[in-house]
């Protein structure tokens, strides 16, 4: 990690407006120009630490330095996470909820989800193989909006598929700085949210019954530390965090797959899919392509780091693409190459796709092994059971929007069910997804 000393101030007064319009490039270009891994600049007004690499992930995700009270951007939880949801919670609180959704992610329930997200992959096939033309993103959007409310327990109407898929999109798409994105963000929250409200009414009262292993379940029967039960907007939430994060695997899904297209032999070793090959592909696509730009935390107390002074209160910001892509951590770090993976040593500060450190403890994604299952089973689908064609198209993605995927949406045709669909399907469905 290259730390300059005293730590280099970025040009400019405040740089809000640079990182909205430079998007993932913002954070690796200032530390080029101040050739530091650490630098101060100003965001949304407030001074901020901005800072890349593993070291500094391991002093971001220390519960004793950080906090996260007071960091996150009001605009993020009008729309993409929700006010008073665990993202922004501190101490026992925070632990309290965190135990709350480790508790729906068993590995019975990962197995679950990897199950029922095939089942309704699979149906799809048959829908696809009568089309002109499939649109892959929109596709896995729905297939994962359908997968996790059947999951989470409660029903999800054919005609409203349409409505509650596009919802959980404009939410994800609404962080980056587009007006325009957050106000369509917050619109479809509002709904969104009304609609899990009156799911978690419903089981409250009796009307609605979900197994008690179920996300929709556990929120709404869940008690604080103070012994009460969340208040109905905050259960809605936090069920919406419980499922609604899911959608953003399509991203993850589409870059994948564009990637089978651009580098053939991964398609052909996903088919054979020796050694594992599925999860060290589905570890390189949340390495390689972006999505989560950066984390934002609060110095809890002063304290000094690399001879540098934290003071309290201070908004520190880690650069969580860059991490995954910093030339110290990764040989040919911006190159696509999944074998990395077969002896990589397993820091929980290098590879931070979905934040780093402890799962359990800190505010690392309670979601990190549904997310990675789902990968390794539609990769594993997509090369085994099915073939399709990839016409001509803008595969290209921009770095300056956030979040960013193919322009075309991945645009496939022709898809044909493999002969011995219905054997290498129940072959999916049994092997053992355990992470190695
Ligand atoms: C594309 C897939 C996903 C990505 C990139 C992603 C990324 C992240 C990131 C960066 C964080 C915050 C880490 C931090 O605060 O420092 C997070 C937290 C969280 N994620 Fe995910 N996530 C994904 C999928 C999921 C899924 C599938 C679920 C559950 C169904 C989920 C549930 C959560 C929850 C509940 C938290 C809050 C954890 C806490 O504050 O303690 N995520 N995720």
């Amino acid at each position: 990690m290259k730390v300059k000393t005293p730590i280099p101030r970025a040009k400019g007064i405040d740089n809000s407006l640079s990182l909205i319009k430079e998007g993932f490039h913002f954070l690796p270009n200032q530390r080029k120009e101040v050739e530091s891994d650490i630098f101060k600049t100003r965001i949304l007004g407030q001074k901020a630490i901005c800072m890349c690499g593993e070291e500094a992930a391991e002093v971001f995700y220390d519960p004793d330095k950080f906090k996260r009270k007071g960091a996150l951007p009001k605009p993020l939880k009008m729309s993409l996470f929700g006010d008073g949801s665990l993202h922004a919670l501190d101490g026992e609180d925070h632990r309290n909820r965190k135990r709350m959704f480790l508790s729906m992610f068993t590995p019975e329930r990962v197995e679950d989800l990897k199950k029922i997200a095939l089942e309704h992959l699979a149906a799809k096939v048959d829908v696809w193989e009568k089309s002109d033309q499939v649109i892959f993103f929109g596709e896995m959007q729905e297939i994962l909006t359908r997968a996790g409310c059947e999951w989470a327990g409660f029903p999800l109407e054919e005609e409203e598929v349409h409505q509650r898929t596009e919802e959980i999109v404009a939410m994800i798409d609404s962080f980056g700085g587009s007006l325009s994105r957050f106000r369509d963000g917050k619109k479809a929250r509002d709904s969104h949210e009304e609609w899990l409200e009156g799911i978690i009414k419903a089981v409250r009262k009796g009307k609605m019954n979900p197994p008690a292993y179920t996300a929709a379940y556990i929120v709404a029967h869940h008690r604080e530390n103070n012994g009460k039960r969340l208040d109905v907007r905050t259960a809605a939430i936090e069920l919406s965090n419980a499922f609604r994060p899911l959608i953003a695997t399509a991203y993850f899904l589409t870059f994948g797959a564009a990637a089978m297209h651009e580098h053939p032999e991964t398609a052909h070793k996903l088919m054979e899919n020796k050694d594992h090959y599925s999860h060290m592909f589905s570890q390189e696509v949340r390495r390689y392509y972006p999505f989560v730009p950066a984390m934002a935390a609060k110095v809890k107390e002063d304290f000094v780091w690399q001879d540098h002074k934290f003071k309290k209160n201070t908004l520190v910001i880690l650069d969580i693409f860059g991490t995954n892509r910093h030339p110290d951590l990764w040989s040919d770090a911006d190159s696509f190459i999944p074998e990395r993976f077969r002896d990589w040593k397993g820091s929980p500060f290098s590879f931070i796709p979905q934040g780093g450190g402890d799962h359990h403890i800190g505010h690392r994604c309670a979601g990190e092994w549904l997310t990675v299952y789902v990968m390794r089973s539609f990769f594993q689908f997509l090369a085994q059971n099915i073939t399709y064609d990839v016409p001509e198209q803008d595969l290209s993605y921009s770095l300056e929007r956030m979040p960013t995927f193919p322009v075309s949406g991945l645009v496939i045709t022709n898809v044909r069910k493999q002969a011995d669909f219905n054997e290498k399907l129940n072959e999916l469905d049994k092997s053992y997804t355990a992470i190695r």
